[in-house]
């Protein structure tokens, strides 16, 4: 020290001691991270509930489907990411945050059974961390994922990507709002609106706001693309790695649907499941504001639909790239492919 000066806060001083914290550790200084809590807390928004994993020990954690969460018949797709990528990043130097995810579902999960997240530490380097999750029920592997984590890192920088002009969240409907509409809005087919008002709702831990405004129904054929806002309700933790879960949680609800937007039609009752998922983070943000996801499907072709997005913060930065690949097939009836097949 007496023969160079560094950059550094004072953290603790006594007549003895002087603790130097250099400014590359100072996130050390920063609010509590969700990783290291131990329990829920009813005052934390219901996607951090959802996300909340018990450690059960080293590199096995514990996760349950909330009696609030959305299920639609079984583990939603996106809890599975976003509670695997939880565990992964519960294994890794905090310092390193996840940068891309590539994951397959390979069996439906039971929602009134408890999911076991076994983390695999595939390598630690001094930059990047790689992590294997599979979540496991009844001894099957449901679900698996890998996930790379980087230090930050200054580097070259640019952005082709544009976010296109949409309406304000604030001019947009909510899901709730948007319900109650078509409920009695005289355009809609009265089985339809008969259909949406009889469903049960349950309000999502996610706000959402399709940015145009349509009067297009499941029945209806529209194009393959979709964009619409979305936000955690309710306040996250200030802990990157969090917001990237939820981001990851979110952006199964409404994803390879867009890809049978073209062959909707009247009676249609389709049999669609999630079958892989990548993501790619490309700069930070935070999932309580509001993210514009931009969806477009390519291609939909042997009973398999192609899904791409992007997403985007207020001030238009590129944020998330994704794909996903997902099964299209009219439901054979009676309807059985909800039905947990472990
Ligand atoms: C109201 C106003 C507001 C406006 C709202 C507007 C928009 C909102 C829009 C939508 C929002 C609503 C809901 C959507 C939200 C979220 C969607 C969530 C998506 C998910 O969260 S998705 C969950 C994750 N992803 C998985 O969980 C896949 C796990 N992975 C597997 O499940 C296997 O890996 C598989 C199947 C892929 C391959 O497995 P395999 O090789 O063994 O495949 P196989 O073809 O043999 O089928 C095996 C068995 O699948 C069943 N089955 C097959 N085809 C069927 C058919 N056509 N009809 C009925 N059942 C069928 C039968 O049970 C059959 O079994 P069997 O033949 O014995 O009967």
């Amino acid at each position: 020290m007496a023969s160079s000066t560094q950059p550094a806060d004072v953290i603790a001083l006594s007549k003895l001691t002087c603790l130097l914290l250099p400014k590359e550790h100072t996130n050390l200084l920063e609010s509590k991270s969700i990783w290291s809590a131990d329990e829920t807390h009813e005052k934390f928004s219901l996607a951090e509930r959802i996300l909340h994993l018990d450690p059960v020990e080293v590199n096995i954690f514990q996760g349950i489907t909330l009696p609030d969460a959305p299920k639609f018949g079984k583990v939603f797709g996106g809890q599975f990411i976003g509670q695997a990528l939880a565990a992964a990043s519960k294994t890794v130097d905090c310092l390193k945050i996840v940068h891309s995810l590539h994951a397959y579902f390979l069996l439906i999960g039971d929602f009134n059974m408890p999911i076991t997240y076994q983390v695999h530490r595939v390598r630690d380097g001094k930059s990047f961390a790689t992590r294997r999750v599979e979540a496991i029920q009844n001894g099957n592997v449901v679900f698996t994922l890998l996930a790379s984590f980087q230090k930050e890192e200054g580097g070259f920088n640019h952005q082709v990507a544009e976010m296109p002009s949409v309406p304000n969240p604030e001019e947009l409907l909510s899901m709730e709002e948007l319900r109650e509409r078509r409920i009695i809005d005289p355009r809609l087919p009265r089985t339809y609106r008969n259909k949406v008002a009889s469903r049960e709702y349950v309000p999502w831990p996610i706000e959402i706001r399709f940015c145009e405004h349509n009067t297009s129904t499941n029945q209806t054929k529209s194009p393959p693309s979709l964009r619409y806002w979305f936000r955690a309700k309710g306040k996250l933790s200030d802990d990157q790695a969090l917001h990237r879960c939820v981001a990851a949680y979110t952006s199964d609800l409404i994803f390879l649907q867009v890809s049978l937007n073209p062959h909707r039609e009247k009676g249609l009752k389709s049999a669609s499941v999630s079958l892989d998922h990548s993501m790619w983070f490309h700069r930070p943000f935070r999932a309580d504001d509001w993210v514009l996801y931009v969806i477009n499907s390519p291609s939909a072709h042997g009973a398999r639909g192609f899904v791409s997005g992007q997403m985007f913060t207020r001030n238009g930065e590129l944020i998330v790239s994704l794909t996903q690949e997902g099964l299209l097939r009219r439901a054979r009836s009676p309807v059985s492919a909800a039905k947990p097949k472990l």
